[in-house]
């Protein structure tokens, strides 16, 4: 079986004031490096606070959340290296060229080719005529552009993408899902997206569609999409 991020008997609730929240009971999920996944369903249903327990950036209730290297469990806290994420508000820093802004997790990393590297992803996705742009002096589809080329840049295992999408019109949505699937793809990194859209869902190979019962997520099917 190939590596994966494995979610076993995870439940999901918060408790704010008197008011308890259940998200999810008993979930059991397997995520593949190199597949695509889209999360959708209505709002409130829970789709980015799985993403977040995918992603090992927050804790079930209960249960566990790991991930499965050759055949070995290990604490997703050890995948946070290898993850990227992309927002539907892009989060760039906006002080730093769109150059800077997808050096920097390499630069991080202490990676002396970081400028180089960063060059090639913003040619691949087609904005080496913007690479002294401040974020802010660049278009919404050119900044998830910029935001695609830093996920993707130290090569990730994993693509986290809430809504990428959801701040663009229907032209730059369909350039920037072709951009994600080819990028992901080209990588075998494993794309897992959150989203209303249901053609954009549709282009993933499975489907986990959170249905909402009473402002509960009582159930959550695997579909294989229909594309
Ligand atoms: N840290 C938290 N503490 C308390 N409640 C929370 C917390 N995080 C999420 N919730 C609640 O869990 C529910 C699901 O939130 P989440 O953002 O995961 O939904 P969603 O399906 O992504 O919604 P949307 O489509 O509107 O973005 C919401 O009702 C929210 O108030």
């Amino acid at each position: 079986m190939s590596n994966h991020i494995a979610l076993e008997n995870v439940s999901q609730s918060f408790s704010a004031e008197e008011t308890k929240v259940e998200l999810f009971n008993n979930l059991n999920l397997t995520i593949n490096q190199g597949q695509s996944y889209a999360i959708t369903g209505p709002s409130g249903t829970g789709k980015s606070s799985l993403l977040m327990l995918m992603s090992g950036l927050e804790n079930p209730s209960s249960g566990s959340c790991t991930y499965v290297e050759n055949g070995q469990k290990k604490s997703l806290t050890l995948l946070r290296e290898n993850i990227g994420f992309i927002f539907q508000q892009f989060h760039l820093l906006p002080e730093l060229t769109a150059l800077n802004n997808v050096a920097l997790p390499l630069k991080l990393r202490g990676d002396k080719q970081a400028l180089t590297k960063a060059k090639t992803w913003l040619d691949k996705v087609g904005l080496s005529h913007r690479l002294a742009h401040k974020p802010l002096q660049l278009s919404g589809g050119e900044q998830q552009r910029v935001a695609i080329a830093r996920a993707l840049v130290f090569e990730p295992k994993f693509i986290f993408a809430d809504e990428p999408t959801g701040n663009l019109d229907q032209h730059n949505a369909t350039e920037i899902a072709d951009l994600l699937f080819a990028c992901c793809q080209e990588n075998n990194a494993g794309l897992i997206l959150v989203t209303h859209s249901h053609a954009l869902a549709n282009r993933a190979e499975h489907i986990f569609s959170l249905a909402d019962g009473h402002g509960i997520a009582t159930a959550i099917e695997q579909l294989e999409a229909v594309s």
